[in-house]
C-alpha cells in the first residue's frame, strides 16, 4: 500500500475542510492537486483545505485553499475549524489565541471545554469598489444596480477579508444560489471574482441566506458569508447590531460593535483522521 499523508476532516455547520498539517506530514500542495483531494467523487470530498500551522509574518498561521485550489485570505469557518484543530493537537493551550491568515491576524475565543465552539474577531469590513474590488468610479457599492444572466438585481458589495456580493429577496432557495451564483462569482465587475450571499431578512434579528462560494460552488454555509451579510443588512437598516443567520447548516451569531468591529460565533465539529494515498501529492 502506498505510504499514506494523514489528513483530518473538520466542519462548520456542513462548510468542510481538511487540515494538512506540514510539521506532520512531508508534501508539497499544488493547486491541481487541492481540486482532486476536494472532489466528492475521486477525491476525499471537502469543500476546501486548510494548510497550517505554518509561518505567516513571523506568527503562527493557516494557508485556506477552496476546493478547485484557488487560495483565499479568509474564511471564517476555516478559522474556527483551524482554532479547533490547533487546540486538539496541542499547538496551542490558552482559550484565546491568534492565527495569522493572509487576510491578517484573527483573533479567536474558544467558549467551551470540548473546543467545538468560538467566537472569533473578524475585523471591520469595507464597502469601498476599490478594496473590494469592483469596477468603475470609486465609490461605496451599496444597492446598486447589476445584470447577472440578463437580469437586473440590487446587490450590495463588501469585503470582510474576501469579496462578497449580497442581494436581498423575498425568498432564497438552493436552486436560486446555484443558478446565479455562478454567474456573479465571475461577472466582469468583479476582477478578483465574488462570493455570493442571497439573503432574506426574517426580522430585525435573524437573516436567512443561501451560499455560492468564490472557487467552492454551492456551500451549507459561510462564516465570512454569515458576516457580509449581517453587515450589509445592518448598513441598509434591516437588521440590529445582533444578528442571528440561519442557512442550511445551521446558523452563526454576528455581533457588529459601535466601531463596526464584527465578531463571529458559530461551532465546529471533528469528523474524522484519514489516511491519504501518497500519490494523490505526487
Ligand atoms: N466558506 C468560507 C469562505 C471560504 C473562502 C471563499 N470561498 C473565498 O474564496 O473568499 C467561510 O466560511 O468564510
Amino acid at each position: 500500500m502506498d505510504n499514506c499523508i494523514t489528513m483530518i476532516k473538520y466542519q462548520g455547520l456542513g462548510n468542510d475542510y481538511l487540515v494538512l498539517d506540514p510539521n506532520k506530514n512531508r508534501v508539497q500542495l499544488q493547486g491541481k492537486k487541492i481540486a482532486l483531494l476536494c472532489q466528492r467523487g475521486f477525491g476525499l470530498g471537502a469543500d476546501g483545505i486548510l494548510y497550517g500551522p505554518i509561518e505567516i509574518d513571523g506568527k503562527m498561521g493557516v494557508r485556506i485553499f477552496n476546493s478547485d485550489g484557488s487560495e483565499a485570505a479568509i474564511s471564517g469557518n476555516g478559522v474556527r475549524i483551524f482554532a479547533k484543530y490547533l487546540m486538539d493537537h496541542e499547538y496551542v493551550k490558552e482559550q484565546k489565541f491568534s492565527i495569522q491568515t493572509l487576510s491578517g491576524p484573527i483573533e479567536v475565543e474558544c467558549l467551551n471545554n470540548r473546543a467545538t465552539e468560538f467566537r472569533v474577531k473578524m475585523g471591520k469590513a469595507s464597502f469601498i469598489s476599490r478594496e473590494i474590488p469592483v469596477t468603475g468610479e470609486v465609490r461605496e457599492v451599496i444597492n446598486e444596480s447589476f445584470t447577472f444572466h440578463n437580469k437586473e438585481y440590487k446587490a450590495t458589495c463588501l469585503t470582510v477579508g474576501n469579496p462578497h456580493c449580497i442581494i436581498f429577496m423575498n425568498q432564497v432557495t438552493p436552486e436560486l444560489a446555484k443558478e446565479l451564483g455562478p454567474y456573479v462569482e465571475n461577472a466582469d465587475e468583479f476582477p478578483e471574482k465574488m462570493n455570493l450571499q442571497i439573503c432574506r431578512k426574517i426580522d430585525t434579528g435573524n437573516l436567512d441566506i443561501e451560499i455560492w462560494e468564490r472557487g467552492s460552488g454551492y456551500t451549507k454555509a459561510s462564516g465570512t458569508g454569515s458576516c457580509a451579510a449581517a453587515v450589509a443588512a445592518y448598513r441598509l437598516g434591516l437588521v440590529e447590531s445582533r444578528v442571528n443567520v440561519n442557512q442550511p447548516g445551521g446558523m452563526i451569531q454576528i455581533d457588529i460593535k459601535d466601531d463596526d468591529t464584527i465578531y463571529m460565533t458559530g461551532t465546529v465539529g471533528y469528523v474524522a483522521d484519514m489516511s491519504v494515498a501518497e500519490s494523490f501529492f505526487s
